[in-house]
């Protein structure tokens, strides 16, 4: 069934690509029965089964036509049609790149309109949410190509970066006139609160350390701009002399080893803090293999962001309405939850009954002032270091959480009448922002420790760190089901995940060549997180958003967005033929199923790109969207023809012998 519905998804994408580049797959022919078999398995993905056979008679007819009765169900269809594309008048919209963008996807991703990137779509067409093989995660460069049109070409602001995701959201006609009667203040805040991307996703690269000089370790990773960096793989031929196999990634900031802790600061958390203001959660994690930088990187950050918290908090328009600010930290090892606080106290995860998750016992302390605050990290971390069996074994397999949160005290005299005895912390909640030390991203897979133990939290580990990836994808597909259960991680942080929420994930990587397999799966990781990013509406948890009472402001927006009449009509107007679009995805589906078989095919198209099986054989296939970008499978390492290739090396000639991969490497070493 998942491979079913992969291909369909990848037919149907493939379809778009046709279609966006006018193309010519319009004839009638003996795919139309398969096309209506695979119309009808892709309206079966978005539950509208029932509305699949009329399509096989009647190709041509409008959406209305087709039997769509219930807004509910017009709104799927036009979810799906949406995800098609079907004007494509849109194809020369400017795009964020991501690390697909010069492959397959990314092209697709470029293409779409702001319109047209319906947030059901990351699910119907996105093939890196169809598995976790990292084929096409990344754009391997084996062979000189022309700069994609979707790459930046100079170096970018942060700030724009970070603006870029909520200038793609259209905003609705009812979310703008809802806006036009708010004050001038929640005006303003809106406006700062969309301004936010939903997910960023930032790497930092750290220096080369002591050791990795004193072994004379390459630094294989070069930064290019804000926004981009090549690994320079270092890879053996068969024949045993050496080459470097190049990997380009795209985020929306990358840090190289330059970049101080105070600049991390300003990229990563101190946009989010306005709006913890605004009723946002906000999580910021890092993520990366052991000795990354992880705890270098995330340590000082919720100081800062205390810093400009109290600040804030000083404001009379938040001192009047008596917001404080509480801090809690606690730890997750083993799968089991510590209060950091707290003389590592066992803590017990809960959900009420508004399925709202408590950790019952959780100390939280009120920190006026940043010295506080510096005194409580301090205490935590030291908490986190003393029950460990070595020096810092215990740190890189736990995940250490670190919360702020702003709540809304009652008058002190209300809370004195009700007798209350625990009245500084009947605070009501308004926003909070969570900063998470990951566990080291190759402990999961670690099989050097054999003891039990080591295994156990290393599954742990695993599983917390799928588990949170399968979250935000679930999230952005705006799937009734998110997966929070699936780790105590992800549970922890499930209202962090919905309402009004922000992630920023922080991409620690080594520079050093023993550490390229580790940092490819770490890019490759971050790479999937920022693919989700492509929707910035407000997602709602149905469980708590049926059960809580919503207030009429612009921080509640559906969790799907209704369409508005106008866009509602403008998506009825274009003429639909599902007829023939259920053609072309079967026409597509089969070519797809065919690509690698075929030695070469040539399609009519002004644009081609080249791909390539792992035998090298040479397949030209039609998109215009992609514009001449090359489409590569990974490892491979020689040209359509099969020749070998020579590659950039920084440091690594041709004929130099590779390095032996080192074991990762623990966190007692580095110290
Ligand atoms: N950007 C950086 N600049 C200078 N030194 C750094 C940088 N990043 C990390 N380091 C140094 O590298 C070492 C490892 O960093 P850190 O302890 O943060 O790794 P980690 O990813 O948290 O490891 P673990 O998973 O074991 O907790 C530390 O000594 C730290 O000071």
């Amino acid at each position: 069934m998942g491979g079913q519905m992969q291909q369909s998804n990848a037919a149907a994408a493939t379809t778009f690509y046709d279609h966006a580049g006018g193309g010519t797959l319009h004839n009638a022919g003996p795919t139309n029965d398969a096309g209506d078999a695979v119309m009808a398995r892709w309206l079966q993905s978005a539950g509208l089964q029932h509305l699949a056979s009329p399509l096989a008679d009647q190709r041509s007819l409008l959406m209305q036509s087709y039997g769509a009765q219930s807004a509910e169900e017009k709104q799927r269809l036009l979810k799906l049609m949406r995800n098609l594309n079907f004007g494509g008048e849109s194809g020369s919209e400017p795009h964020t790149p991501t690390a697909q963008a010069s492959g397959v996807l990314g092209a697709m991703d470029g293409y779409y309109s702001p319109e047209f990137r319906g947030d059901f779509g990351a699910g119907l067409l996105d093939l890196h949410a169809m598995d976790d093989t990292e084929l096409l995660s990344e754009h391997v460069i084996s062979e000189p190509f022309e700069p994609s049109p979707f790459i930046p070409s100079g170096t970018r602001p942060f700030e724009d970066e970070f603006n870029i995701a909520s200038s793609r959201q259209p905003r609705s006609q009812a979310d703008e006139d809802a806006v036009a009667t708010l004050p001038v203040i929640e005006k303003e805040n809106v406006a700062r609160e969309n301004n936010v991307a939903k997910i960023k996703v930032v790497v930092r690269k750290r220096p080369l350390n002591k050791k990795e000089h004193a072994r004379k370790e390459e630094d294989i990773v070069s930064v290019c701009d804000n926004a981009s960096l090549t690994v320079h793989e270092p890879k053996l031929k068969v024949d045993l002399t050496a080459y470097v196999e190049k990997h380009e990634f795209c985020f929306d900031a990358v840090l190289d080893e330059q970049v101080t802790n105070d600049e991390v600061y300003r990229v990563t958390v101190q946009p989010i803090i306005p709006i913890i203001f605004e009723r946002t959660k906000a999580t910021c994690f890092a993520y990366g293999q052991t000795g990354s930088g992880k705890t270098f990187t995330m340590q000082p950050l919720p100081l800062r962001a205390a810093e400009d918290l109290v600040r804030l908090l000083h404001q009379p328009v938040y001192r009047n309405q008596r917001f404080k600010l509480w801090l809690s930290f606690f730890e997750i090892y083993g799968g089991k939850l510590f209060d950091l606080l707290s003389d590592r106290r066992k803590l017990c995860m809960r959900e009420d009954g508004r399925q709202q998750v408590c950790i019952v016992g959780l100390q939280e302390f009120e920190v006026s002032d940043v010295q506080i605050v510096k005194e409580y990290i301090e205490k935590g971390n030291a908490a986190r270091s003393t029950g460990s069996t070595g020096a810092n074994e215990e740190s890189s397999r736990s995940h250490a959480i670190l919360q702020l949160a702003i709540k809304k005290h009652p008058e002190v005299k209300e809370s004195r009448r009700n007798n209350d005895g625990n009245e500084l912390k009947s605070g009501k909640l308004v926003g909070k922002i969570s900063f998470i030390d990951l566990a080291g991203s190759e402990r999961g897979a670690d099989t050097t420790d054999n003891d039990r133990q080591t295994r156990i939290e290393g599954a742990e580990i695993n599983k917390s760190l799928l588990a949170l990836k399968e979250c935000i994808r679930a999230l952005d597909n705006d799937q009734i089901h998110i997966p929070f259960r699936g780790s105590k991680l992800t549970e922890v942080l499930r209202d962090s995940f919905v309402g009004n929420s922000r992630t920023v994930m922080i991409s620690c990587i080594s520079p050093n060549a023993g550490s390229c397999e580790h940092t490819l799966n770490t890019l490759r990781y971050a790479d999937r997180v920022k693919s989700l990013s492509k929707s910035g509406n407000v997602k709602k948890d149905p469980a708590v958003s049926s059960s809580q009472p919503i207030t009429k402001d612009v921080f509640s927006a559906p969790t799907i967005p209704i369409p508005t009449e106008a866009e509602d009509i403008n998506m009825l107007r274009q003429e639909v033929k599902l007829g023939e679009l259920g053609r072309r995805v079967a026409e597509k589906e089969s070519l797809s199923s065919s690509n690698f078989d075929m030695p070469t095919t040539t399609l009519p198209s002004s644009n081609t790109f080249h791909a390539r099986d792992e035998k090298s054989a040479s397949v030209t296939v039609t998109s215009a969207s992609f514009d001449k970008e090359p489409l590569e499978m990974r490892n491979t390492h020689s040209d359509p023809t099969g020749r070998k290739i020579p590659m950039y090396s920084p440091n690594l000639n041709d004929t130099e012998k590779v390095k032996k991969v080192s074991p990762p490497r623990r966190k007692s070493e580095k110290k």
